[in-house]
């Protein structure tokens, strides 16, 4: 029979050539890990083909001995890899192998700079696979057919790596894969039996699957007989006791085709009620589209070693979407689908131990030595703090593994620990504070935070976007309440003296006219107006009263379309302030209305906010300039 070749060239995707530059250069230092991507691709190719023949074992077209094939010859200059998997179309392998369908690649691969050293951490939040055969490779060819497809529709594909690729339609007999490297001159060493028999071992040892080459035996009747190379067992069915750091950091690299070894894992076998056995990885480095909603996320799955899914994302919340691995069941169905997933008991009680544990590993994680965990905030904090909303339940645990900006520190770094925060508690003092703005240096020096400076409490300082929000879901830690320093009446507990509450009370008193006079000139702005006790060198500041919406939840309310009521602000006003004091001698009411104008767009200001008005203010403003120059 011959085979309408239909052969096309085809030019790479934009982003795929400039993957393509990139990971050639700067991966080339670590340039062996190509094996260990392309095994990792036929072992996936292997599973899957083993889950559909579930359903159709005529896929197997006779031969169920699932296997990976590792050739070479030195003479040529080649390493050829083939697996009897799942195989592939001509429209997949055009997909595939010729395209990045990740959205957000373009933006993603701006960022590169052409330095080596950059360039690698970057690609790592990529991840690595097919295309890193070009770093050893100036030509590759994948000859592959889908299984259960007819042998006149094998495909071959072929590129330099040089922006195109042919792809052709062949007669392919074998199902599956194989994936020929002519390998570039520098890279000689890989057409090595010894060499690759060790690649195999240190990367690929407990894939599920096994990885062949001829014997090279000195004995005759061995020679060129198959070998199988690796360990051959799921690395998670093996006793944790029997397992090194070394093969659990390769088994993370090759279910995330990351090139860098995780911050920690968790390995468990569960008997009892529920049968099941999970690997659970923190990476070190957040994926470009952590924050991507379309971005596949969730745990491998496998049923009795059967590979049924990736990104089974069922058995985590949301909040913990950065976490990898492999859950094994020995109770769910083989023919499990993702929405018998999303409504199984067995997977909810799954999730919630699986929740637990990746908290407990964040948990004992924080407590080691060294920078591991604040490593593992830096990237991912802002993913844990959507915590305490989704996960109401563990909402304590959450927050002790939150870390924070602070006044103790004064750095922009979020580092500390409520545990820390509260062992520096002053005497007296029942609550946490912390204030909240939309960025650190507009939090770090608000007027708020002046009374704490001087009676030398800790404010914890939260400036990302979601801070307020998250908030909102945490009412106390350790039994202490969290309290926003810009919020309702100021209670600073016992560290407030007897004669703090006094002169507070007594001013009040005193200066009961002003209070009103105000009122009345900026009823339209302000609910009300008091003497505050959380000044020292501030005139006057904002307060969002006990139940209204704070500025960054309105603004968050307000980008989501949704409408968001309108509540005046607290005007609180320091009296012993000269400019206060200065108001309060004003007799034209004209004036008066002015100047309690412009202390209240300056208190606006100070809390990081924008004016409704600016323009008003620069007028008013350059009034009183004036006549102060006149
Ligand atoms: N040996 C193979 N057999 C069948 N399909 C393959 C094989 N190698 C690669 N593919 C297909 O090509 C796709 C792209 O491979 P590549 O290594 O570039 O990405 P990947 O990071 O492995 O993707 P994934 O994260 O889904 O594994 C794979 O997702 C798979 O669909």
């Amino acid at each position: 029979m011959t085979v309408e070749s239909q052969k096309e060239t085809l030019g790479f995707q934009t982003e795929v050539k400039q993957l393509l530059q990139l990971m050639i250069h700067s991966l080339y230092s670590n340039k062996e890990i190509f094996l260990r991507e392309l095994v990792s691709n036929a072992s996936d190719a292997e599973d899957k083909l083993r889950f559909a023949a579930l359903k159709d074992d005529g896929l197997y077209e006779g031969d169920s001995e699932l296997k990976i094939r590792l050739a070479y010859d030195a003479e040529a200059n080649t390493v050829t890899l083939s697996d009897n998997g799942i195989g592939m179309a001509r429209e997949d392998v055009v997909s595939n192998l010729g395209t990045i369908a990740r959205s957000g690649t373009a933006d993603f691969l701006k960022q590169l700079s052409g330095d080596e050293k950059n360039d690698s951490k970057l690609i790592g939040q990529f991840g690595v696979g097919f295309y890193s055969s070009f770093i050893v490779a100036d030509q590759v060819d994948v000859f592959t057919r889908r299984a259960g497809a007819p042998a006149s529709e094998g495909v071959h594909w072929a590129s330099k790596g040089d922006g195109e690729f042919t792809i052709e339609t062949v007669e392919r007999a074998q199902r599956g894969t194989e994936i020929v490297l002519q390998l570039k001159p520098e890279a000689k060493e890989f057409a090595d039996g010894m060499r690759l028999r060790n690649l195999v071992k240190k990367y690929s040892d407990h894939i599920s699957f096994p990885v062949v080459m001829a014997s090279e035996s000195e004995e005759e009747e061995q020679k060129g007989k198959d070998e199988t190379v690796n360990d051959a067992t799921a690395l998670w069915t093996l006793p944790r006791t029997e397992i090194k750091d070394e093969e659990y950091k390769e088994f993370y690299k090759h279910i995330s085709h990351d090139f860098e070894d995780p911050l920690s894992w968790s390995h468990n076998k569960v008997e009892g009620k529920l049968d099941y056995t999970s690997l659970l990885y923190l990476p070190a480095r957040a994926p470009f589209d952590l924050y991507n909603r379309e971005t596949p996320r969730g745990l491998k799955l496998y049923v009795q070693r059967v590979f049924v899914m990736d990104d089974a994302e069922q058995f985590l919340p949301l909040y913990l979407r950065f976490t990898k691995g492999v859950i094994d069941s020995s109770d769910l169905s083989l023919n499990v689908s993702r929405e018998i997933l999303q409504s199984d008991s067995i997977v909810d009680s799954i999730r919630t131990a699986v929740t637990k544990r990746v908290l407990d590993m964040l948990s004992k994680l924080s407590k080691k030595e060294g920078d591991a965990y604040q490593k593992f905030w830096n990237e991912f904090g802002a993913v844990l703090k959507e915590g305490p909303a989704e996960d109401f339940g563990n909402r304590e645990k959450i927050a002790g593994l939150l870390r924070f900006a602070s006044t103790h520190t004064g750095e922009e770094a979020q580092n500390v620990s409520l545990e820390h925060y509260i062992g520096r508690m002053k005497e007296g003092q029942k609550k946490i504070y912390y204030i909240t703005a939309d960025n650190f240096m507009a939090a770090k020096s608000s007027p708020h935070l002046e009374v704490f400076r001087k009676k030398g409490i800790e404010v914890l300082i939260l400036s990302d976007r979601i801070d307020e929000w998250m908030m909102g879901y945490l009412n106390d830690f350790d039994s202490k309440q969290f309290q926003d320093v810009a919020r309702g009446e100021l209670d600073l507990g016992d560290v407030e003296t007897e004669e703090d509450k006094k002169h507070q009370e007594e001013a009040t008193k005193e200066h009961q006219g002003l209070l009103e006079r105000i009122k009345k000139a900026l009823e339209e702005r302000v609910q009300e107006v008091r003497v505050t006790n959380r000044l020292t060198d501030s005139p006057a500041c904002l307060v969002v009263a006990d139940f209204d919406m704070g500025a960054q939840m309105k603004k968050i309310m307000e980008a989501a379309g949704q409408s968001v009521p309108d509540s005046k602000p607290i005007f609180e006003i320091n009296v012993d302030h000269p400019l206060v004091q200065r108001l309060e001698r004003e007799q034209s009411e004209d004036r008066f209305g002015e100047l309690s104008a412009v202390l209240l767009d300056q208190a606006t200001l100070a809390s990081g906010e924008q004016l409704k008005d600016p323009g008003a203010y620069v007028t008013r403003l350059n009034r009183l300039l004036l006549e102060l120059a006149g």
